[in-house]
């Protein structure tokens, strides 16, 4: 939030005084003109091109020039008379089509001639928008047209900031932009933010903003505000619901849809394709296509944060050869904001993201969308793409598509009229990665969690998701994309078997319905004991229905007995997780032999008791108590409850004998009396043991401290990971790298720059053949169709930055 820097208004000398009151004086005047100019703006006259032919006042005029916007785009002619002159808008238009500035140049000239300035005025502007990313791109593009002269004071308010900081300064805003949760925290709990003159109401990306998610914060905080004001709704996807008309209280709405009439709804300079592309073929062929694409800048859309952080933090391992960023919405603030800022100023990146980063957010010059994970339905396929070929640039979108969800999703995007043609992936140079994950996996547990969260998270967002046209989970070899992944064995997901235990026991009580209450099952066994015709559940039926995650040491696994896989019950339970709406099967370390379990009054029981036969061990070891369960885990206490065992000698046949025997009685007696003798072998064997232990100690000892050396080397790059892009080995790959790819042409780097776009990664083998056989003059003939310079992009600005650029506004 920025600091107002109202200060300027408390002690001004003479000279200031009179500085300010000229300028409120020419302001009036420039304001009456303003006012007259306005009124007599035709909104229907389709003549404005400039932003010059439109009644703006100096500072915006300014603004505009020195950011070099002169001509408007299509919305901004259309929307800019008649947001000037009041009315309310719903407006759509492609993405990247500049409705940014459709709404903020209004917001700027409508408060200014109302001179809605200073500390009394209150807020004059809201601005919503669904993400913070996008909330905070708005607010620098506010400051960058407004900065030049006008005195508003503007703020953000997107949360990750001290409630109270926020507090104060809200109190002395005019404009501000923000979430709905944030701005709606504030209108409930800061006492002195006054909306009561409320003059505009913004959304951005209103079709997000209005939907389900929203819903319920966006129609609180309308409440909040006066009924009386403008109201002006933008997105790239709307869709008129008169509901939504409602609970704005829009008052005659001018409906602006720019590219209605359009054949597509995405930009013409947008180029679309989708691969057929089973589950368990992903991560190869994202792989071998940032291989191939190592210079560009990409942005590869999927599905969930889980799955995004693991196939940044494998791919990172595997030194691809480009700088990989990550972003999704579980990152705190100010690494979103770091990663959204690197990623503009990159030249070349690959950006993983989940849908956090689908709407609004302006990224220059990017090459690829890649759509890992299929979008939930075509709106959300828009705005993915959209974040290519903005404003007239080049741009190419792939969709991955599972062949189960090919003819769904083609319907969906048809009838959203979005051309998409189909290609295929040159099988030839595609690179598996699953050896390298495997080994990855092996040796770091925790990316071996990551791998199964991302699993489990991935097959619960497709057994989730509304469009069953598209997703049929049935469909998907969920083993064999596990193994792609580098897991050993796929993970057991509890949501899907709680949908088979349910179908499971609704069979059940529908069978106990039909024979009544007797207790007995239909296999004639002793079924579970019933009350009145109810199920009724013993404690180890609870615990065997328990989940954890598969993350054990490795010792603990060992005592898995394999054969128990057949004969033993399912064991899980639920240790930790952090969303344990589903969960990796965990073993219990021993066959629990059911007979051997005896469960206490059920009501009562607190303990439950299991017996392990441990191999070398004189007696059965009883399971009753936590504390002993912890024992199967330590392979030192396991040991003290085995036998010793005996020292023997082998003859010359090969037979074992006990020492004693082998020795000859004389020799024997000569040595002294055996108690002697067994003293003399205690103590030579104790030394040996100590010196042993020593040893023994001090390798522990190392070894711990590397542990803690690597976890601590871990912690530090878990810390970085979102700060540093990994950038590793950019040289030594992208030689074998781009080889591989680039064989028949070498190119400079200036013609690789301007040849990138054009390069066909994904086409067939035959078409990869065909151009072979056309050699160099094929691929000059593609230079021709390469797109203009690339835009150069400023050094990003910190959050505070921009903050502070707010301050600017205060003049
Ligand atoms: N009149 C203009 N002249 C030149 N460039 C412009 C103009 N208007 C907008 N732009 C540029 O076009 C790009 C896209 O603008 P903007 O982000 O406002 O698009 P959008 O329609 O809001 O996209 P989305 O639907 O994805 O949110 C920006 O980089 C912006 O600077």
């Amino acid at each position: 939030m920025v600091a107002s820097g109202i200060t300027g208004h408390t002690r001004p000398t003479k000279v200031k005084k009179r500085a300010a009151l000229q300028k409120r004086k020419r302001d009036d005047v420039d304001v009456e003109k303003l006012e007259q100019a306005v009124e007599q703006l035709d909104p229907n006259n389709g003549s404005y091109r400039h932003f010059t032919d439109l009644p703006l006042s100096d500072p915006t005029k300014q603004g505009l020039r020195s950011a070099h916007f002169a001509v408007m785009t299509d919305i901004q002619a259309r929307a800019l008379p008649l947001a000037l002159k009041g009315h309310d808008i719903l407006g759509a238009a492609k993405t990247g089509s500049g409705k940014t500035l459709a709404f903020v140049v209004p917001v700027l000239e409508n408060l200014y001639r109302l001179q809605h300035v200073g500390v009394d005025a209150g807020l004059g502007a809201l601005i919503i928008s669904p993400t913070r990313e996008l909330a905070i791109q708005i607010f620098d593009v506010l400051c960058k047209i407004g900065k030049h002269g006008h005195v508003f004071a503007a703020g953000l308010v997107i949360g990750g900031k001290s409630l109270e900081a926020e507090r104060q300064a809200l109190t002395r805003m005019n404009i501000l932009v923000g979430t709905p949760g944030r701005i709606l925290q504030h209108l409930s709990q800061t006492v002195a933010f006054n909306v009561d003159d409320l003059k505009m109401l913004v959304l951005d990306e209103a079709d997000r903003i209005l939907d389900m998610g929203f819903q319920r914060d966006v129609d609180a905080i309308v409440d909040y505000l006066p009924k009386e004001r403008q109201t002006l709704l933008f997105s790239a996807t709307q869709s008129r619901k008169l509901s939504d008309l409602a609970r704005l209280s829009l008052q005659d709405p001018e409906y602006i849809s720019v590219h209605a009439e359009d054949k597509s709804a995405t930009p013409q300079t947008l180029q679309q394709n989708y691969i057929i592309c089973p589950l368990e073929e992903k991560l190869d062929t994202l792989w071998s296509f940032i291989q191939a694409s190592k210079k560009s800048k990409i942005i590869c859309f999927f599905s969930s944060a889980k799955a995004v952080r693991f196939v940044y933090e494998s791919f990172r391992h595997m030194q691809p050869g480009i700088p990989l960023l990550h972003i999704h919405g579980r990152q705190k603030q100010g690494q979103r904001f770091d990663t959204t800022a690197k990623f503009s100023a990159a030249k070349y990146s690959c950006l993983f993201a989940t849908d956090v980063a689908a709407r609004g957010l302006d990224f220059p010059a990017v090459d690829f969308v890649i759509q890992i994970d299929c979008p939930e339905d075509a709106d959300t396929y828009i705005h993915r793409v959209g974040r290519t070929a903005r404003y007239n640039r080049q741009g190419r979108g792939v969709l991955f598509l599972t062949p189960g969800e090919e003819e769904g999703m083609l319907k969906r995007l048809e009838a959203k009229n979005v051309p998409i043609e189909r290609i295929n992936v040159r099988q030839r140079k595609r690179q598996s990665v699953k050896d390298q994950l495997v080994h990855m996996l092996f040796k770091d547990p925790a990316l071996k969690y990551l791998a199964q969260k991302a699993f489990i998270t991935c097959v619960r967002s497709l057994s989730l998701q509304k469009d069953k046209d598209i997703f049929h989970l049935t469909e998907y070899d969920l083993e064999a994309y596990a193994a792609s992944m580098g897991l050993p064995g796929t993970p057991r997901v509890k949501f899907l078997e709680e949908g088979n235990a349910k179908q499971k026991k609704q069979t059940s009580r529908d069978e106990l319905a039909v024979s009544g209450s007797s207790g007995e099952s239909e296999d004639g066994k002793d079924g579970p004991a019933t009350k009145k015709g109810k199920l009724v559940r013993t404690k180890y039926d609870r615990m065997f229905e328990r989940q954890n995650q598969d993350v054990l040491a490795d010792h603990y696994k060992n005592l898995v007995r394999d054969d128990d896989a057949e004969e033993a019950p399912e064991s899980e339970y639920n240790a930790y997780d952090d969303d344990d709406f589903l969960a990796v099967k965990r073993r219990i370390p021993a066959r629990p032999d059911l007979s051997d379990i005896a469960s206490e009054d059920d009501a009562t029981a607190t303990r439950m008791r299991k017996v392990v036969n441990l191999e070398g061990a004189a007696q059965p070891l009883i399971i009753d108590s936590n504390r002993r369960e912890k024992l199967l885990k330590s392979k030192k206490k396991l040991l003290k409850l085995k036998d010793r065992g005996k020292k023997l000698v082998y003859d010359d046949d090969g037979n074992p004998h006990e020492v004693y025997e082998l020795e000859d009685e004389n020799d024997f007696r000569a040595k002294g009396l055996p108690e002697d003798q067994r003293q003399k072998f205690l103590q030579e064997a104790r030394e040996v043991v100590q010196n042993a232990d020593v040893e023994d100690k001090a390798t522990a000892k190392a070894k711990k401290k590397e542990k803690i050396r690597k976890k601590k080397e871990r912690e530090t790059m878990e810390k970085e990971d979102d700060d540093n892009d990994s950038r590793v080995g950019l040289e030594d790959n992208e030689e074998d790298g781009l080889a591989n790819f680039r064989a028949d042409a070498e190119v400079s780097d200036v013609e690789a720059d301007e040849m990138k776009r054009s390069k066909k990664w994904f086409q067939s083998d035959s078409e990869d053949e065909d151009e072979s056989k056309k050699g160099k003059k094929g691929k000059k003939g593609k230079k021709g169709k390469k797109t203009g310079a690339r835009q150069i992009v400023e050094e990003p600005e910190t959050l505070e930055d921009m903050e502070a650029l707010a301050a600017g506004l205060l003049g």
